[in-house]
């Protein structure tokens, strides 16, 4: 985990005091207590649409200084699952070093090793920075990454890419591949709740689902998220996950 003052993404006191929105009451990450969600029935599978890219589709991946992000096409949308379609903007990812796990949700307490985000926008505002000033604005699917005995083969056009990514701001393209196979394999067990942005300007406008199922990666693939980008002065880019906010009343919803 980030010992205080190296975490590049250290969620300090001075993030309210610039961006206010960050000190709010309804803020993410957060630990999913399991003894304390409800279930229930409304909440269908997450089934998305236009996931499959077309692999003459060239997608923007940069090192913002913060993480990695994959810029999406807005015909990737989510069709259900949530009460209207969203689309798509990009993905990105949060990890932590050799030293420790790096999701941002915990679940029971557990950190996992890593965690994946797609950020998505409701397509009723002109563009995503109309949309995330607006509740509802934003849905965001979380998964989990963890080690497991095998390579992913489906991250592999994104991780093989970052050591051409390696210093902040650097910037290369990846051809369109199959976005659902970077999800778990069962998008029907989730939770879902209200949150925000788990950076500045940390609006919290976010439908968060956070899916029950696992993405197993390698050691060796975890391993290169957490040692090949820079951020700011050269320093590895790592445990970049804010710490867990609190609830502050808040339900959390599962779907089983
Ligand atoms: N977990 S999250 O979704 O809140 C999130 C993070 F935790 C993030 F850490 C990030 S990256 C940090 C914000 C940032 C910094 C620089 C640049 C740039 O130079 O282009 C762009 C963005 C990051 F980009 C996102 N997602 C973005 C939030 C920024 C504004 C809305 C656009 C899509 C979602
Ligand atoms: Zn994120």
């Amino acid at each position: 985990g980030p010992h205080a003052g190296t975490s590049p993404h250290a969620d300090v006191a001075q993030w309210a005091s610039m961006f206010p929105d960050c000190g709010g009451q309804m803020q993410s990450p957060i630990n999913i207590d399991t003894s304390s969600t409800s279930v229930s029935l409304e909440l269908q599978p997450v089934e998305l649409a236009g996931y499959r890219l077309d692999p003459r589709e060239q997608l923007r991946l940069e090192n913002n200084g913060h993480t990695v992000v994959l810029e999406l096409p807005s015909s990737l949308t989510i069709a259900s699952g949530y009460p209207q379609e969203y689309r798509a903007s990009q993905l990105h990812l949060h990890w932590g070093s050799p030293e420790g796990p790096g999701s941002e949700h915990t679940v029971d307490g557990r950190r996992y090793d890593g965690e994946l985000h797609v950020v998505y926008y409701n397509p009723s505002y002109q563009s995503i920075k109309e949309a995330m000033r607006q509740p509802g604005g934003l849905a965001v699917l979380a998964a989990f990454l963890q080690v497991g005995p095998e390579d992913n083969e489906h991250y592999q056009p994104l991780l093989e890419q970052l050591p051409e990514v390696q210093e902040k701001g650097k910037k290369t393209t990846v051809d369109g591949f199959d976005i659902k196979g970077l999800l778990p394999t069962s998008l029907s067990r989730y939770y879902r709740y209200s949150g925000s942005l788990t950076t500045p300007p940390c609006y919290q406008t976010v439908n968060w689902t956070v899916f029950n199922q696992t993405v197993l990666l390698s050691q060796k693939q975890i391993s290169l998220l957490e040692t090949t980008l820079q951020g700011d002065h050269e320093e590895l880019l790592q445990n970049n996950f804010r710490p867990t906010q609190s609830l502050h009343g808040r339900k959390v919803l599962a779907s089983f």
